[in-house]
């Protein structure tokens, strides 16, 4: 398998009503930290196949969302169903690609045990044929990711975008409904960006997984966006990009005035203060 080939779907998921409901749905869903409300009245379902990006300032409440999703923080109000129950912790219906974080040099597990956590053993079962079926996805999804050649090596030794293509391959291998994605281009050159973002959307195409993609930068995965959710500051809006990335949308998100500027196939997000904001479009908040 060579490095832009995706990770084929595990085995035809049974005719479930899969198809019929939504892999998330949150109602009024309200999160607050103390007196602190990061959103409130939060109504979304994302179809299975759909691909939507939350896009907001530092602090909005993104990665809060994905914890929520998780079944790692409650919601202050409202309810949540991700692939038709209650999330729960080590949810194998979610593939979840985490924050980059640099794993210390003294990690020693190597990439391909990593990728293998991804795995339910319980569905792959125990006994040689389990054994060699764990093993042939594990090679499959580290192909995918072109992680093949440092598969054996301790993973604190790796590059941070090393570290990175092993992560989208654990999260990948174990056939996710869901895949949640906290900023998973950081740190990988253009070309990796490139794989890593085809790979997942073919991944969803395929298996009809949908898929939730924190960004700061829409740019590179705009093509693949069906649906935007932009939090700003406890306000939220969601809807394609044509309808979301509006000046006049963003202008009543930031309270403040925003332009947006289309230039060939890129969105550029200009804040009122000054020029420099073109360059790190969706940290206005921060200016
Ligand atoms: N467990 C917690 N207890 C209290 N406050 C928290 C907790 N987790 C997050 N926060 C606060 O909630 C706010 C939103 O955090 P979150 O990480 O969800 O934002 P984000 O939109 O992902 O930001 P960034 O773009 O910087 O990653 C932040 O101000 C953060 O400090």
């Amino acid at each position: 398998m060579t490095a832009d080939q995706s990770i084929a779907p595990a085995s035809p998921r049974p005719a479930e009503p899969s198809t019929d409901r939504d892999a998330v749905r949150l109602r009024g869903a309200r999160l607050s930290y103390g007196r602190r409300l990061l959103w409130d009245g939060l109504d979304l379902d994302v179809r299975p196949g759909e691909f939507l990006a939350v896009l907001g300032p530092n602090g909005s409440g993104k990665t809060s969302l994905l914890r929520v999703l998780l079944g790692l923080q409650g919601l202050s109000g409202g309810t949540v169903e991700v692939a038709g129950g209650t999330p729960g912790r080590g949810d194998r219906r979610i593939g979840y690609i985490p924050q980059q974080r640099s794993m210390d040099t003294s990690v020693t597990l190597r990439g391909r045990d990593l990728v293998g956590l991804g795995l339910d053993g319980h569905r792959w079962g125990v006994g040689l044929r389990g054994i060699r079926d764990r093993r042939r996805r594990v090679t499959e999804a580290l192909a995918a990711v072109g992680a093949t050649d440092y598969a054996d090596q301790p993973v604190g030794l790796l590059s941070g975008g090393e570290q990175q293509r092993l992560r989208v391959a654990q999260a990948l291998v174990g056939d996710p409904e869901v895949l949640l994605c906290d900023e998973p281009l950081l740190s990988l050159d253009l070309a990796h960006q490139r794989v890593v973002s085809e790979l997942i959307d073919r991944r969803r195409r395929a298996a009809n997984t949908a898929v939730l993609f924190v960004t700061h930068e829409i740019n590179p995965v705009l093509p693949l966006v069906d649906r935007v959710l932009y939090l700003v500051d406890g306000r939220f809006r969601v809807g394609p990009p044509a309808e979301v990335m509006t000046s006049e949308t963003l202008s009543e998100l930031y309270g403040t005035t925003v332009e947006v500027v289309r230039v060939r196939d890129q969105i550029l997000v200009v804040g009122a203060q000054g020029p420099h904001c073109v360059e790190q479009p969706h940290h206005l908040g921060e200016h």
